[in-house]
Order: C-alpha cells, then sequence, then structure tokens
C-alpha cells in the first residue's frame, strides 16, 4: 500500500464535529453556495438591461455579450477543476478563485456608476469606453470565479462525509440544489427592483451600481462565510490532475492507432485499446466509460441555446408586455423569478409523486428518457414564447420602415384647422387637438398648406423617421419635431409637453425651463399614476396621469392653463402602452422548468452514475461545458439568422430541439447503462488487483500499526 493511499483513507475516516448525523462544516458551504448563486443570479438577472439601457446596445449586440458570458462562466469549470486537482486543492482553490470572483463583482459595480465620467452633469455618462471596458473586465473575473469554483463546492461538500454517510450525502445534493434555487429566486426578485429605484450625485438614473453593488457584497459575504468554516472542514490534496490524464491516455491511442494504420496490424475491439502499450487497463477502461457519455453529450448543448434565453430574449421580450398584476407590480427582469420558484416546487412533487407513478404504472422512464422528454418541453416553451411574440407584434404600432416617414400634426391655433399635406391628404384638426394618428408618407419632401390661412410651408422629413408638426398659436411659424420611434426603454413612459401658454413654464421631470410655443424633449416616467406640477413663479398647478408600461404621450398646455387650474391639459397618446400581459409568459416558463428538471437534474445524475469515482470531474466538466457551447450557438444563430421577426426565431430554436431531441433519442436507444464500480472491480480483478474492500481493512491495519509505533517511540523518547 503507498503512502498517499494510507493518508487518503486517513483522511476519510478523520472524525469531524456532527450535527443530526451531519458534519457541522457542511452548513458553511450551503450558505457559502447560497450566497454564491445570490451573487451570481442577481447580477445575470439585470445584466441584459444594463447592456441594453446604460451602455445603449442594441437587443442582438446585448443578447450575444449576455451569451458570451454566459458561454464563459460555464468553460471555466475545467480549469477550476485542473487547479484544484493537480495544485491548489479544492480548499484553496475556492479561496483564491472567490477573491477574484468578488474583485470582480465590484468592477462591475463601479462601472455601472454613470457620474464617474458624466463630467457635463446631463445624466448620461460622457465616456463610454470606460464603462465597457471595466465591466468587461468584471464580467470576465466574475466568469473565472463562478466558472472555476463551480466544479469544487459540491464535490468539496462531499469530501465532508464518510463512507457510511450515503444517505446524508443524498439529502446534501438536494439541499445544495435547494440552495442554488433559493438563493437565485430571492437575487432575481431583489436585484432588479433595486435597479428600478433612481440614484445617483449629480443626476437620478436607474440604479444599477446598487443592483450590482448588492451581489457584490453577497460575494464577499460568501467568502467569509466559507473561510469561517475553516478549521472544520476535511481538505483532500490534490489528487493529480486527471482530466489532463484522461487526455494524454486519449491522444496516445489515437497517434498509436495512426502508427499501426497498416492492414499488418490487426484490429482491435476499441479504439482505446491503442493504448494498452503504455497505460493500464483500469485506466483505459475508466476513459471508454467516460468516453461513452461525452459522446452522449453531443447534441446536449441545444438544450442550453433554449434554456437560457430565459434571461435575454425572453427578458426583452417581458419589455414588451404589463407586470401589472395588480396587488403587485413585476418588473420584466423579475418574471425570471418564475424559473426557481417552479424548481423549488416541481423538484420534489416530480420525485415523490410523478416519478413514483410512472414506475408503478409499469413504464420504463430511463434517464435517458427523461432527457429527451425535457428537450421537447423546451422546443414547447419556446412554441408557446413565439405566440406570445405574435400577440405582441400585433399590439406594436406600425413604425415606419426606412424609407417611409410618418407624421402627426398638434394645432395649438385658437381655432380648427385644415391641413393638406403635400396637396394630398386634408386632416381637419381642432383646436389643441392632434390629427388621429401618424399619417405615412413614401417621400420625405412635403408641402404644407393651411387652408384657412393661405400659409403654405415647405419641410423636409427624416426617411425612416416618426415627427410631429406644431402648429402654434402663430400658425406661420409651425415646425418639425423629432419623435421617437420605438417603444420606451424597460417599459417605461415617455411624456414630452407643448407649452401653449404665454410665458416660461417650469414643470416637475423636465430638465429645463419650457419657452412658449416650444414642445420639450421626452422624459421618462415610471408605471403608476404620476403628478406634474406646472408653475410660472406666481401661480402653480398641478395635475395627474395613470401610465401602463411602454407608452408615449405629448400634453398639449392651452393658454387657459391657470384659469382651468391644469384641468384644461390635453393628453396626446404617441404610443399606446402595452397590452399583452406578462403573465402570458407563464406557460412557457413552466414549460421550460419541466424540461429543466427533467433534463439537467437527471443530466446531472446520469453524469456521476456512469462515471468512475475517480473521474466525476472529468464528466461534471464535461456537463458544464455542454452548457458554455448552448450559449455560444445562440450567439452564432442570432447573429448569422437575423431573422427578421423574432417569432420566427423562436420557431427556429425550437424546431432545431426537437431535430436534435429526435437524434440524441437514436443514441439513447444504443446506450447501455453500466455500473462504474463493477466494471472497475471485474477488471481489478482480471488483473489480480486486490479487492477495495481488503484494501480497506488493510489501510486500518496499518494506521493502527502506525500508531502502535508512534506510542512506542513516544515511550521510549519519554524514558530518554
Ligand atoms: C441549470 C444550471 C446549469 C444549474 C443550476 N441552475 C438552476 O438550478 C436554475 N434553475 C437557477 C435559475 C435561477 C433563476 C433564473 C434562471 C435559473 C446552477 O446555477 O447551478
Amino acid at each position: 500500500m503507498t503512502d498517499e493511499k494510507m493518508d487518503e483513507t486517513k483522511k476519510k475516516t478523520k472524525k469531524t464535529a456532527e450535527c443530526c448525523g451531519f458534519p457541522v462544516s457542511i452548513f458553511f458551504i450551503v450558505v457559502n453556495e447560497f450566497c454564491e448563486r445570490f451573487s451570481y443570479y442577481g447580477m445575470r438577472a439585470v445584466l441584459v438591461l444594463y447592456f441594453r439601457y446604460f451602455l445603449l446596445w442594441d437587443d442582438d449586440l446585448a443578447t450575444s455579450i449576455y451569451h458570451a458570458f454566459v458561454a464563459l462562466c460555464y468553460l471555466t469549470p475545467i480549469m477550476g477543476a485542473i487547479i484544484a486537482d493537480s495544485w491548489l486543492g479544492k480548499f484553496k482553490t475556492i479561496i483564491y478563485l472567490s477573491v477574484v470572483y468578488a474583485v470582480g463583482q465590484v468592477v462591475m459595480a463601479v462601472s455601472t456608476i454613470h457620474d464617474i465620467t458624466d463630467t457635463d452633469r446631463d445624466g448620461t455618462p460622457n465616456n463610454f469606453t470606460l464603462h465597457i471596458a471595466l465591466s468587461m473586465l468584471g464580467l470576465i473575473l466574475i466568469a473565472l470565479g463562478t466558472g472555476g469554483i463551480k466544479p469544487c463546492v459540491a464535490a468539496f461538500g462531499g469530501d465532508q462525509f464518510q463512507e457510511h454517510q450515503s444517505r446524508q450525502l443524498n439529502t446534501f445534493f438536494s439541499v445544495f440544489y435547494l440552495c442554488i434555487n433559493g438563493g437565485s429566486l430571492l437575487s432575481t426578485l431583489i436585484t432588479p427592483v433595486l435597479r428600478a429605484q433612481e440614484c445617483g450625485i449629480h443626476t437620478q438614473q436607474q440604479c444599477y451600481p446598487l443592483a450590482f453593488g448588492v451581489p457584490a457584497a453577497l460575494m464577499v459575504v460568501s467568502l467569509v462565510v466559507f473561510i469561517s468554516g475553516s478549521g472544520m472542514y476535511v481538505k483532500t490534496d490534490p489528487e493529480g490532475n486527471i482530466i489532463w490524464a484522461v487526455c494524454k491516455c486519449i491522444g496516445f491511442a489515437i497517434k498509436n492507432r495512426f502508427r499501426h494504420r497498416s492492414s499488418a496490424h490487426p484490429k482491435r475491439e476499441h479504439w482505446m485499446d491503442w493504448a494498452n502499450e503504455k497505460y493500464d487497463k483500469l485506466l483505459i477502461a475508466q476513459v471508454k466509460m467516460v468516453l461513452k457519455v461525452l459522446f452522449l453529450y453531443i447534441p446536449l448543448p441545444m438544450f442550453w441555446t433554449l434554456f437560457d434565453q430565459k434571461g435575454s430574449r425572453w427578458t426583452l421580450q417581458a419589455t414588451t408586455m404589463s407586470g401589472d398584476f395588480r396587488a403587485f407590480i413585476l418588473q420584466p427582469d423579475q418574471m425570471q423569478t418564475v424559473n426557481p420558484i417552479l424548481i423549488l416546487t416541481m423538484v420534489p412533487i416530480m420525485d415523490r409523486i410523478i416519478f413514483p407513478l410512472i414506475k408503478k404504472c409499469g413504464l420504463d422512464f430511463s434517464p435517458l428518457k427523461r432527457m429527451t422528454v425535457g428537450m421537447l418541453f423546451a422546443a414547447m416553451a419556446f412554441v408557446c414564447a413565439a405566440l406570445v411574440q405574435i400577440e405582441i407584434d400585433k399590439t406594436l404600432p406600425d413604425f415606419p420602415s426606412s424609407s417611409e416617414s410618418q407624421l402627426k400634426v398638434v394645432n395649438m391655433f385658437n381655432s380648427s384647422l385644415n391641413v393638406t399635406i403635400s396637396h394630398k391628404d386634408t386632416l381637419l384638426i381642432d383646436s389643441l387637438e392632434s390629427s388621429a394618428g401618424y399619417v405615412t408618407l413614401d417621400h420625405q419632401e412635403i408641402t404644407v398648406s393651411l387652408n384657412s390661412s393661405g400659409i403654405t410651408k415647405n419641410f423636409s422629413l427624416i426617411a425612416g423617421g416618426r415627427q410631429t408638426l406644431i402648429i402654434p398659436s402663430d400658425p406661420s411659424v409651425m415646425y418639425l419635431k423629432e419623435d421617437i420611434k420605438s417603444k420606451p426603454r424597460e417599459g417605461r413612459n415617455a411624456v414630452r409637453f407643448v407649452n401653449g401658454w404665454t410665458a416660461v413654464l417650469n414643470i416637475t421631470n423636465l430638465e429645463s425651463n419650457l419657452e412658449p410655443t416650444v414642445i420639450s424633449n421626452y422624459s421618462l416616467v415610471a408605471q403608476g399614476t404620476r403628478k406634474f406640477v406646472l408653475s410660472n413663479g406666481a401661480q402653480s398647478c398641478e395635475f395627474s396621469q395613470t401610465f401602463g408600461f411602454g407608452s408615449s404621450y405629448t400634453f398639449l398646455i392651452p393658454s387657459t392653463l391657470f384659469s382651468t387650474d391644469c384641468k384644461s391639459i390635453k393628453a396626446v397618446e404617441d404610443i399606446q402602452p402595452n397590452s399583452v400581459h406578462m403573465a402570458l409568459q407563464i406557460p412557457q416558463y413552466f414549460l421550460i422548468t419541466t424540461g429543466e428538471v427533467l433534463f439537467s437534474v437527471t443530466g446531472l445524475q446520469f453524469s456521476y452514475s456512469q462515471a468512475p469515482k475517480n473521474m466525476k470531474s472529468v464528466l461534471q466538466a464535461g456537463w458544464l461545458c455542454t452548457n458554455a457551447v448552448g450559449n455560444i450557438i445562440v450567439l452564432i444563430v442570432a447573429e448569422l439568422g437575423k431573422l427578421p421577426k423574432q417569432w420566427a426565431e423562436y420557431l427556429l430554436f425550437a424546431s432545431l430541439l426537437v431535430a436534435v431531441s429526435v437524434i440524441f433519442s437514436v443514441m439513447a436507444y444504443f446506450y447501455t447503462y453500466i455500473d462504474p464500480a463493477e466494471v472497475e472491480a471485474q477488471i481489478r480483478s482480471e488483473l489480480g488487483f486486490e479487492p477495495e474492500e481488503e484494501k480497506k481493512k488493510e489501510t486500518l491495519e496499518m494506521e493502527d500499526k502506525d500508531k502502535d509505533q508512534q506510542n512506542e517511540q513516544e515511550v521510549k523518547q519519554t524514558k530518554i
């Protein structure tokens, strides 16, 4: 027996403090995971909106960078596993990479403070490059940290248990998964609320620094909790770089096969048998088991491609919906909480009711079948998302195409006007009213004639733009103002005012005073009833307006403003509020979460059960890699596919997953389940190795002998 093997067995039998049959150290690991997942999912929940509305990237770029980040988070576990196995051990790897992670979160939070570059104090950052550079640095550090510790934390938890505690070990893994979802549930609820607050030094903006700052604080807490348990952990030494050993063994087999490609060399049963010349039979058999499972992994990334779009496309979809649930208002990024809520309720229901019921009915619902069904559920979720998108599209305004222009007319003159556009369209507009909607024109050079007064003026419209023609109390100075041509950001409402009063007005919410006859710039207000106070120094009045989500209004202020106590203000709806309710997203969330329980939870268990004991980390890293590849596929499809309609993209993803699940079911059909321990025992006995049990007994005997020798020596020394 080697010294290393003895050390390992000694560590496994080390007595640790226990509570209710569980090692106390587990408490620190579970709380650490809760805080870490809070930190990760809290930051991820608001990330896509930060890209979209703070860095002002378009939907596609925001989605691509989001998925590139998630992909990186699931590629780095390989690095974490290698560092832990071959160099630092799990304990030190978790500590060092958690420090990197916490620094990343802090850098990310700092990058979202707009005041650091808002030198002219106009509310928008003046140096976007600095914000982008800082946030990319932060995200890279976070990805290194979160991915690096991912394969270590659960395995480190497993190390705390002794051989006879397999029941407690299973309970630990269930509690661990619940902690993941408990932490993510809380954070996806809280960080969007923090984001929706307004804060800032010079100007008040959406509070991204708080939304990213709280996850950063939680990561520091997570690290402190983990370090606090330091004295209680069972810390195993690095076992050697098993991933590298597997790669070398495969590399040698391929090279050797290539060297002996002529027909003179007899074929071998399996191509890995070409490693026989250099590697022992046991390692080759273990690599064969791992490869069999890795081969099955090939189609799996497609599931993650759909699954991870909850945080990007689906969140952006929610921004075009109404989150008014009467009892509470839901932010678009809070919709993601539906996933962990369903996980927390569905995992126990599936485990205790559905799966046993299926078994009772005599149906074979093997892990690979469950995973196939999970894929089909995810595909159905995307069909639902497409249907919801079609509903949303029906309610969206008809924005102009790139060759068209749209025009609305507002009459602030004291009587009705007949407005003729390019001698064609004539609009009759009452005083203090606007034309019914936007007139769409396929040309940009127009002539506007006011029939009663004989005033005619030429205008040049913006191609692909929306504009409003303001006819003030003196119609001869009528002018154009550009309007927004997309839904206002983050489900908020865009408001502006036309001053028909005779002097300068001060209006709450507006950056500066409003000159007579002038139309203000847009200002954004949140959903709910908002109060506006208008004053001219001497007099003032106020009026309230209730807003939904994603609307745009122009308020027309008449000359009778103060004599009517603000009641004569006229609201013109330019863009109607979102009318499709966010509750319509619940079916798609339900389907994707059912898919997750069937696919992800089962897949993880399957990978563990089919991996030889010393190669569980290899398969764990491989499993997480499928997630990384899935996110890379989103990048490719979203960038290359560029379908004109969002619902068509959802259907494309759904059909791709159905096709992949058919391929997977064929592969699964030919897969035979194994018991790795049995296979290993068989090879050991073929090779004449002693069985594991014998080894254990021998180690304990050696340990006793060790102790006796030590005692003898101590006695001798005392005598001397
Ligand atoms: C599925 C992951 C690879 C594993 C796990 N994630 C979950 O359990 C998700 N249900 C958590 C979640 C929460 C909020 C929004 C989306 C997903 C993990 O993170 O380890």
